[in-house]
């Protein structure tokens, strides 16, 4: 096959060898794997095999190249494929919006940036579930593979020697407001104890300033501007496709079982579709909801689905799209404070005018302030912490190990309200506290609406259909208060505790204690609890195709020529932030490809 100059493209025919009339048979020559999904862990795979210069790849992105904007401006745009959930019974039959890239880097282009390597007990549990290499310490060395750390920012506590020192993932501590580290210090008067980096075998347990993937720059470090640099770009045996959906993975029978041999591609529905193949492996790397969707619709789902839309079977598994685990966080709590202390001033034009052109000359400035500062990993089990007599209230201990968390505190040095359900009033400041229930009990699952994957797939997270989950969320309110009565935060608030309406943004944070009933605050959840877009396990690893969809190396069960590498695997949800664990499977998996290759 002969490449033309450029090796990103955004039409399917240019990388056709039948010339530019020659659509007819509408196939192309073969690539050895072609890589399904550009998101967080496709760029990564791409960047890692075509370092071989044998293997010839093709990445196929249904989004356009990346933009490097701050994250909630992407939302339902045409870089995010802006799905919902179905009513959730446990969030009042509210519907919760999933944000999720669609565009070279994937989620990583449109996330918060924190990095995160989430608790080595998660993984340790994956390997005592059977997943042999799974361990923290098989996939550590991948977490600083990935990883450019640069020295300083907000703390110089974190010892450098630990942090990954040559990977192309740049990753530092941003400078952020002081109201930030006061949060800190509250946090410890009320017995968290301080943690300088939580990337570190010794667990994340602990408070203090998060370490994110925003460059020297100020610019977000996507897996698209790490791993797919203009030099990667110019390697003569990568082609990135850009702008075209994988419509099916295609198979045939050899040997007596089903290989994937190719996929069919097309630009939307109304224009022609391709045919690509691959001559060693198709890798799904579509994510947590599209995997599982592109699966089934190729036929290896579970056997009612494929029955009920009359999908021809490749190979029945059940946990195609089941056992989908996704974070729910308290919903947003909010605290007055005084002038001068938050990010609110953001919100009038000619401050963000200001910001902006700081940000353009210098790279500096509020613009380049991590969305979050800092965080509190803590158990909602833990007999010292301030949670109240909702300790009355049971909650099943589904931490991963003795050490991990099962609660994730996290702090936005302005007024937010992801939900969008209370107006913000004007002029006001404030600091917007949340909690994140990091092992939650309730699974939901991803089915189809139709055999098209132009139709978006029905999610329904289940969110709190488990009384466990909801009184989690109960005990972080009463914390969340405490906390923010705690010197030397408290002194930056101008807390009232006169707020009695519970439409007012300031309840339950600013409430009359008085109005603080349990019963008040379980609704306060089930109307402003919020997905925290970690979802994870659609497609998860595992030991038996009766319970899972890819084995330890990612191949998917029954079947040959087929793998998969993106969230959907995770054996199990982990204890924080899922961005650095994708990119550290994807990592693994280039490796173990070129080993297998060997
Ligand atoms: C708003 C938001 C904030 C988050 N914040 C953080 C954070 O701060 N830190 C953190 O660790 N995690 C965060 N996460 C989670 C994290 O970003 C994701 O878990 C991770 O990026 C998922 O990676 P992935 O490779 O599984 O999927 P993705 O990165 O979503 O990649 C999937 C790719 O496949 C493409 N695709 C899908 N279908 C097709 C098709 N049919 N044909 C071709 N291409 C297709 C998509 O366009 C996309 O590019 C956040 C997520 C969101 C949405």
């Amino acid at each position: 096959m002969s490449f033309r100059a450029s090796r990103l493209v955004s039409d399917p025919s240019r990388i056709f060898d039948h010339g530019k009339s020659g659509y007819d048979t509408n196939e192309s020559d073969s690539y050895d794997y072609v890589i399904v999904g550009g998101g967080t862990a496709g760029c990564v795979l791409a960047s890692r095999l075509t370092e071989k210069a044998d293997l010839n790849i093709l990445l196929i992105e249904a989004g356009e190249t990346r933009m490097p904007l701050a994250f909630t401006k992407l939302f339902s745009s045409q870089y995010d494929w802006d799905y919902d959930t179905t009513p959730q019974v446990g969030l009042n039959n509210r519907r919760t919006h999933w944000p999720s890239g669609k565009m070279l880097g994937g989620s990583s282009s449109i996330n918060c940036c924190v990095h995160h390597h989430c608790a080595p007990e998660d993984f340790d549990n994956w390997a005592k579930l059977g997943m042999t290499g799974w361990s923290y310490n098989n996939l550590r060395q991948y977490f600083l593979k990935s990883e450019k750390y640069s020295p300083g920012g907000s703390t110089s506590n974190v010892d450098p020697s630990l942090r990954g020192a040559s990977g192309p993932w740049r990753t530092r501590r941003c400078t952020t407001l002081p109201i930030s580290q006061a949060i800190i210090r509250s946090c410890e008067v009320n017995g968290i104890p301080m943690k300088h980096d939580f990337n570190t075998k010794s667990g994340t347990a602990g408070v203090g300033s998060l370490a994110c993937f925003i460059d020297q720059a100020g610019e977000r470090s996507s897996t698209a501007t790490a791993y797919l640099t203009p030099d990667v770009l110019l390697r003569p045996n990568l082609t990135v496709l850009i702008g075209c959906s994988i419509e099916r993975i295609l198979f045939e029978e050899q040997g007596g079982s089903q290989r994937a041999t190719g996929v069919q591609v097309s630009k939307s529905p109304d224009t022609l579709s391709y045919v690509i193949r691959a001559s060693k492996e198709v890798i799904l790397c579509a994510g947590s909801v599209a995997t599982p969707q592109l699966l089934t619709i190729s036929g290896i789902g579970p056997h009612e689905e494929l029955e009920r839309l009359a999908i021809q079977p490749i190979k029945c598994l059940d946990a195609v799209g089941k056992n989908l685990s996704d974070h729910i966080c308290t919903g947003a709590l909010h605290f007055p404070c005084k002038p001068g202390y938050s990010l609110d001033y953001l919100s009038h034009p000619l401050s963000a005018a200001v910001a902006a052109a700081r940000w353009m000359v210098t790279g500096g400035g509020p613009l380049s302030y991590p969305p979050m500062p800092g965080a509190a990993f803590f158990r909602s089990g833990d007999a010292n912490l301030p949670f109240g007599t909702s300790t009355a209230y049971p909650v099943e201990d589904l931490a991963t190990g003795p050490g991990a968390p099962d609660c994730e505190l996290v702090w936005f040095p302005l007024l937010i309200q992801p939900s969008g359900q209370v107006k913000q009033p004007r002029d006001r400041h404030g600091i917007t506290l949340s909690v994140i229930a990091l092992q939650p009990k309730s699974k939901g699952g991803i089915t189809l609406a139709s055999g098209s994957i132009w139709d978006k797939p029905i999610i329904n997270a289940n969110y709190l259909h488990q009384e466990s989950d909801l009184n989690l969320l109960l005990r972080a309110i009463h914390l969340q208060r405490a906390i923010a009565r705690t010197p030397p935060f408290s002194e930056i608030l101008e807390l009232t505790d006169a707020v009695t309406d519970k439409n007012d943004m300031f309840w339950p944070g600013d409430a009359h204690p008085s109005t603080l009933t349990e019963d008040g605050l379980r609704d306060w959840i089930r109307a402003n609890s919020t997905s925290a877009w970690h979802p994870v396990s659609t497609a998860r690893m595992g030991l038996s195709p009766a319970d899972s969809v890819v084995d330890v190396s990612l191949r998917v069960h029954g079947v040959t020529g087929l793998r998969v590498c993106d969230a959907s695997v995770f054996p199990t949800q982990v204890s924080g932030h899922p961005c650095a664990t994708v990119v550290a499977i994807a990592e693994k998996l280039a490796d173990m490809i070129k080993e297998e290759r060997k």
